[in-house]
């Protein structure tokens, strides 16, 4: 048994509904058994009651429950910083060529082992990841995820349309290669498996359909996609399917809009969308770093919450600008504020349980982990700036802890990321200072 003493937050419950979400141990104990959470609460409680489990002692940090990243795509990790394009015109000559030199499982494993030190270097421990179009980079990437540890629910890309050739499928091979690979994969490890059609531009109704004929086979998998993106996109997507509703529909004929889904970006839904992924309880990944850099707009939060939308929290790597979701929520907080009254004004906590709890519930996963309750596995980032820089300053002089939490969102970035467990294993440990290799 080990007995972690900290400084820590969690929100167990959503701030948009419950006004003192944010539960707050300023000398806290988390008494942890075989990677789960038996005890949490003030230190001095939890050791009386366990004197004999040995102490990691924390202190001087802050212990948050690990980041869940609702969005990231594994083969983009090579390809962040393209700016000064929109979404299709990007895909063209940013990010499709480089995509396609996953067909090499040598380079695949690189980008893998790349992408996935990434996410644990700045605390993510849990992450919906958009794979590659190739079974071959697939095998390769769960390989590694099982390595490492960490939380995956990956699946492989698939298109049959307006992509390049060598990335595109058929509905019978796309059937026939995710089926293999969640048979190889699904539940092995951490590792679960998203069955993930690009976006429905690069897809047609019966590659949609053979999705779908895996999400009925496969009661247990997840779904995810790109939806209502970019305008231009959009209006793509409503020529493509002349008979659709809007950009949902062709999702939702073939079955694949469910509560195990997560459906990124959402930028520009009607309220006939609104209305069905909440009906059918599927999430949003909102990314507003992405956003931002593509130009894509401002996300209408206000609407999905009202709608009853669930919403948690997307870096979209390689559309995105980096694995942070602390820089992440402090842009989703800059776009509320953007958007004057008609944006939802957020917090810290809400920053928080954006980035944690709510991931965990859009991928089905809450009663495993996204806080730091009893029965919840150990999953946590131990955030500690370096001495002398600027967060630093500002944490000293914090007075309180819901300004503690706001200066991580504003000014955390990885260097401040010292540890990071999975189920209690460790899977980052920052090199101290003066130990750097080279040094
Ligand atoms: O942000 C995005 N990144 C992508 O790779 C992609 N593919 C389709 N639509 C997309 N949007
Ligand atoms: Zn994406």
């Amino acid at each position: 048994m080990t007995l972690y003493r900290a400084t820590f937050m969690h929100t167990p419950e959503s701030p948009f509904t419950a006004p003192d979400a944010l539960q707050v141990q300023e000398d806290g104990g988390l008494l942890v058994e075989d990677g789960r959470i038996l005890a949490s609460g003030p230190y001095a409680e939890v050791r009386a009651n366990s004197p004999r489990a040995e102490v990691v002692d924390l202190r001087g940090g802050v212990l948050l429950p690990g980041f869940i990243d609702t969005h990231v795509h594994y083969p983009q990790v090579r390809v962040l910083g393209g700016l000064g394009m929109q979404l299709l015109e990007w895909l063209d000559k940013n990010t499709l060529p480089e995509e396609a030199r996953l067909s090499d499982p040598t380079y695949a494993r690189a980008v893998a082992r790349e992408f996935l030190s990434a996410l644990a270097s700045n605390g993510t421990t849990t992450a919906l990841v958009f794979g590659s179009h190739y079974a071959s980079a697939m095998d390769v990437f769960f390989e590694e995820a099982t390595r490492t540890g960490l939380r995956v629910v990956a699946g492989q890309v698939v298109s049959d349309r307006l992509l390049r050739p060598e990335l595109h499928t058929t509905p019978e091979r796309a059937y026939a290669e995710g089926k293999a690979l969640i048979e190889r994969w699904h539940g092995v490890g951490r590792a679960l498996y998203a069955v993930t059609p690009r976006f429905a531009l690069s897809a047609s109704e019966a590659l949609l359909d053979a999705c779908g004929t895996l999400m009925r086979e496969f009661p247990d998998v997840r779904f995810t996609s790109h939806i209502n993106e970019n305008p231009r996109e959009v209006q793509t997507v409503l020529e493509l399917f002349p008979g659709a509703r809007d950009y949902l529909d062709p999702y939702e004929q073939a079955g694949l809009v469910t509560h195990r889904g997560v459906l990124a970006h959402n930028v520009h839904p009607t309220d006939r969308e609104l209305g069905v992924m909440a009906a059918h309880h599927c999430s949003a990944a909102h990314c507003p770093c992405s956003n931002s850099a593509l130009g894509s707009g401002l996300f209408p939060l206000r609407r999905h919450l009202q709608a009853g939308v669930h919403v948690a929290l997307g870096t979209d790597v390689g559309g995105g600008t980096g694995f942070s979701m602390l820089k992440e929520g402090l842009q989703a907080y800059f776009m509320q504020q953007l958007l004057g009254t008609a944006g939802v004004p957020l917090g810290p906590a809400h920053l928080l349980y954006l980035s944690t709890r709510a991931g965990a519930q859009a991928l089905d996963l809450g009663d495993l982990t996204g806080d730091f309750g009893v029965g919840k596995a150990f999953d946590a980032v131990c955030l500690r700036p370096p001495e002398g820089t600027t967060l630093d300053t500002v944490l000293n002089h914090a007075d309180s802890p819901e300004r503690m939490l706001a200066d991580l969102f504003t000014l955390g970035t990885q260097q401040d990321v010292a540890q990071v467990w999975v189920g209690g294993d460790p899977v980052y440990r920052r090199v101290p200072a003066g130990q750097e290799v080279g040094v």
